[in-house]
């Protein structure tokens, strides 16, 4: 970790920067883009790093998608990545429920949160309820050689504004997981059935896929995060739950089962200090600040008393691009 970060600003630094490494861990949201807008010049950097045979890895704490609905995004904004090169918090989180907690089979998660959590889950094949399904997905009579459309329900149960009735309310006693994760249709039925099962459900264990307080959609605006959506949950039951996503080591275990790399010659690139950077710190990584997401220079300054200063910073990723020229 870094004393001084060095501010890039010219094509040399640009250059040296680059030399320095052989792998280059991308967070995506902030840095790569806000929501569908790219960030400008990122897509040049991404096919540079390319040309000169880097490793490129991305990292997002965003659940909402799943490896594969990010690998769509990817190919939607035009920028070449593989499944095997994205790590999401819903995937880092599947996977942590069944090869870490090895959730026996007979057992489910209640979910808060979206689809890209489901999936995730679906893959692993980790029973789920709440979130946007019925409770289990209805699975269509076998079509077009095996292939089998999911279809997932709302659950009007889940989805409403009405007040909760928990003497209608039939606790699922094979629930031994809350899983909660970025949900833009967070409501209180949400929040109290979960509570049940944290406070009803012996052993019910409690699961962040990452804790981020807010979401950045650009502009220098942000939405409530992750972490403000489970937040409530830990006010209610007085505990923490288990995070999954930066800057904890779920998330870099689930990388390095997939992929050899050598921290010494690997950059994080995030707009956060709290996730990405310490998590790069953590990795024994190099760590590259963005200003085009969460973290602004005077987050930097001693007064504001940073969790961790980066080794690097840049005003955009797109500031690079000069590189392609
Ligand atoms: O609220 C969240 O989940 C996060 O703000 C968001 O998804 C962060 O994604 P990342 O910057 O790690 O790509
Ligand atoms: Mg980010």
């Amino acid at each position: 970790m870094t004393t001084q970060p060095l501010k890039l600003s010219s094509k040399a630094e640009y250059l040296s920067f680059v030399d320095q490494f052989d792998t280059f861990m991308f967070d995506c949201d902030g840095v790569l883009w806000h929501d569908e807008s790219l960030v400008p010049g990122a897509v040049q950097v991404l096919e540079h790093l390319r040309a000169l045979k880097k490793k490129i890895i991305f990292v997002t704490n965003n659940a909402t998608k799943s490896r594969k609905n990010y690998k769509k995004k990817f190919d939607r904004l035009g920028v070449q990545a593989e499944v095997d090169e994205v790590f999401g918090s819903a995937y880092a989180s599947a996977v942590y429920i069944s090869s870490v907690l090895q959730l026996p089979k007979d057992e489910k998660v209640y979910v808060i949160g979206q689809a890209g959590l489901e999936e995730e889950l679906d893959e692993e094949g980790i029973q789920h309820i709440g979130g946007t399904v019925r409770g289990h997905p209805l699975s269509p009579p076998t079509i077009l050689l095996n292939f089998k459309a999911r279809i997932y329900f709302q659950d009007p149960a889940d989805k409403t504004f009405d007040a909760f009735d928990i003497t209608k309310f039939e606790r699922d006693p094979k629930v031994a997981v809350v899983l909660a994760g970025l949900d833009t249709a967070i409501n209180y039925t949400k929040l109290a059935k979960a509570m049940q099962y944290l406070t009803q459900n012996p052993g019910c264990r409690f699961i962040a896929t990452n804790e981020d307080s807010t979401y950045p959609v650009g502009g220098g605006q942000f939405l409530p995060g992750a972490g403000s959506i489970s937040a409530p949950l830990r006010y209610i039951t007085k505990t923490d739950p288990v995070s999954i996503g930066k800057p904890n080591q779920a998330m870099m275990d689930t990388i390095k089962a997939k992929h050899h790399f050598d921290p010494k010659k690997t950059v994080m690139i995030g707009d956060r200090l709290d996730t990405d950077i310490i998590f790069g710190n953590k990795g024994g990584c190099s760590t590259l600040l963005v200003l085009t997401g969460v973290a602004k220079e005077a987050d930097l300054r001693p007064e504001a008393n940073p969790p961790v200063l980066p080794d690097f910073i840049v005003n955009s990723l797109g500031d690079l691009a000069v590189l392609k020229n």
